[in-house]
């Protein structure tokens, strides 16, 4: 308990000093972060290959280039961001200095989960620093590579008083969360969120709760309504065949498309299913399924070859409390493609489950793994009542050649965020916040909006010390004239067309005067 209460004293000690709250030293700091990941880059490489199995190319261009990418954006940024942000005016504030004052909120703890080790505590610690705060950071345990490799190396870049790194498991976390912070930033999974917010809330201190969740991936098989409708129109009752056909001959294709399915297959599999925004199931109708599971064995092969296990690409499951939960949930499923395990080595081969029901173990909690269940529906409708009808996933996908169908299944459900005819993609425009809703999450950031999190926004009224007749009107004794005064000030709209023309009336009574005057 000392311990903790000596670090965060430290950090706050530090940031009373007032140090960070200069534009100069943030953006020093941020610069010295940036010479960290380029100077550390083999041994962050390393560590991640020593966590989770990431190769160097998976690993630079998952976890090291969103950093660096994210450095470029606030280091250009910040001073405009930084910068206090005037509003608009009344009449009873026309002469005065109204504005927006970003401040930093004070000690800010980011804690981060193993998945993406790396990324997740460097990319909140950004945006708190360019914010002004100091930061305790506290990396994931289960990634104890590069927990340790955090601990090491940010000390040798970065202020050490203001930027402290903490490493342990869950008693050090739960130590931690008894101290106050002015900001906490949790990754990870939503039980702990609520542990992480019930500590916060003895203190009245802000969450942002990144979490997580089923995301689903709705495909939509329909070539396009209008080939339906023709064919219907011309009598056809039994029209997928003919639907087939015309693919076959016009090249036509429905969203389970080899293109589609690649997407869908890079975004599932990636870090072994171990994304946060991973499509967590599929939703389609039972005629598609099979063109579906072959469009995705197909794209398997390409990006992994024939023994998924030799390739560099592939990572594995973090440990083996995760490989015996995600291997659970293969029980009693029909394993349409893959299923080889290897607890030795953490290995779950890409798997595809098919006829999935939607009470089954593998559609309750969050797979996290390499593991993707086929469930059918009937159509869009159905999909958007499935959706619907479960917590509101972190992301959500929809694979579809009919825009109209997109934007109904946006307008008609809720998720974090959302990406059309691709994943995980939404998560990489920085300008977008990044953040969950409801049991996926709360708040959000990247870009700006880690700025905007990391910040009080505060109101700030600088009054002219003239005028003062005006302001009678608010001191007593109150009357009815000074009420109708106030009415007039306060919620008179002009309207500018209707100004200009009067204000020219007038500019033209004072030119006839001056004409006047001076030619009598
Ligand atoms: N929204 C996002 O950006 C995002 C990103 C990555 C992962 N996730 C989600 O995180 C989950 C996987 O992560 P995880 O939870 O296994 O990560 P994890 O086990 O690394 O836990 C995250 C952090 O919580 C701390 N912690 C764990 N148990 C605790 C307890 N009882 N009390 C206090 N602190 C505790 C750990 O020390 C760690 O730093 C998934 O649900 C995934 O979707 C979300
Ligand atoms: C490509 C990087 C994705 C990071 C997603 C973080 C959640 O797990």
């Amino acid at each position: 308990m000392e311990r903790m209460q000596q670090v965060v004293g430290r950090a706050r000690a530090a940031f009373s000093s007032g140090r960070c709250r200069s534009l100069e030293f943030r953006l020093q700091q941020l610069k010295n972060l940036e010479r960290m990941v380029r100077e550390k880059e083999k041994e962050i490489l390393a560590a991640l290959q020593s966590d989770l199995h990431k190769s160097g190319h998976n690993a630079y261009s998952h976890e090291i280039l969103g950093v660096l990418v994210e450095l470029a954006l606030v280091m250009e940024k910040l001073p405009s961001w930084a910068a206090p942000q005037p509003v608009k005016k009344n009449l009873l504030t026309m002469r005065d200095e109204a504005y927006i004052y970003p401040e930093p909120l004070g000690v800010v703890l980011v804690i981060g989960a193993w998945n993406y080790p790396f990324v997740l505590v460097m990319q909140p610690l950004i945006g708190a620093i360019a914010a002004g705060n100091a930061v305790v950071v506290k990396p994931s345990e289960v990634s104890e590579h590069t927990s340790q490799l955090i601990a090491d190396i940010l000390p040798q870049y970065l202020d050490r008083e203001l930027y402290p790194v903490v490493t342990g498991g869950v008693p050090e976390t739960t130590e931690l969360l008894t101290q106050r912070f002015d900001h906490i930033l949790y990754t990870g999974n939503t039980a702990v969120g609520k542990i992480v917010m019930a500590a916060a809330a003895k203190h009245l201190t802000p969450v942002t709760l990144e979490l997580g969740g089923k995301s689903p991936c709705y495909i939509d098989g329909a070539v396009s309504y209008t080939h339906l409708d023709v064919y219907k129109r011309q009598g056809h009752e039994d029209v997928s065949g003919l639907l087939w056909a015309h693919r076959w001959q016009w090249g036509l294709e429905g969203a389970e498309s080899p293109c589609c399915c690649r997407r869908i297959t890079w975004g599932k599999y990636m870090n072994c299913g171990q994304t946060c925004i991973a499509p967590d199931y599929i939703l389609c109708e039972p005629s598609i399924q099979s063109q579906v599971v072959e469009n995705i064995k197909a794209t398997l092969q390409e990006f992994y070859g024939e023994d998924v296990k030799k390739s560099p690409d592939y990572e594995r499951i973090v440990n083996k409390r995760h490989f015996r939960r995600i291997v659970s949930l293969l029980e009693g499923q029909k394993i349409a493609h893959g299923g080889e395990t290897d607890e030795a080595s953490c290995f779950i081969a890409p798997t595809i489950l098919t006829d999935v029901s939607a009470e089954s173990k593998v559609m309750e909690e969050e797979i996290f793994g390499p593991v993707l269940p086929i469930v059918s529906v009937k159509g869009v409708d159905e999909a958007i009542e499935f959706i619907n009808s479960r917590e509101k996933p972190l992301a959500l996908y929809v694979f579809s050649n009919d825009k109209k169908l997109i934007k109904r299944v946006i307008s008609e459900t809720s998720s974090g965020g959302m990406t059309a005819n691709d994943v995980i993609m939404h998560s990489t425009v920085l300008d977008m916040p990044f953040g969950g809703v409801g049991n996926s999450g709360m708040g959000a950031y990247h870009g700006k909006h880690s700025f905007e999190t990391f910040s009080h926004h505060r109101a700030c009224l600088i009054k002219d010390l003239k005028m003062e007749g005006m302001n009678k009107l608010r001191y007593p004794p109150g009357s009815q004239k000074k009420l109708d005064w106030a009415k007039f000030f306060v919620l008179k709209r002009f309207d500018k067309v209707r100004l200009g023309l009067i204000f020219l009336a007038l500019l033209g009574v004072v030119a006839a005067v001056m004409i006047k005057v001076m030619f009598p």
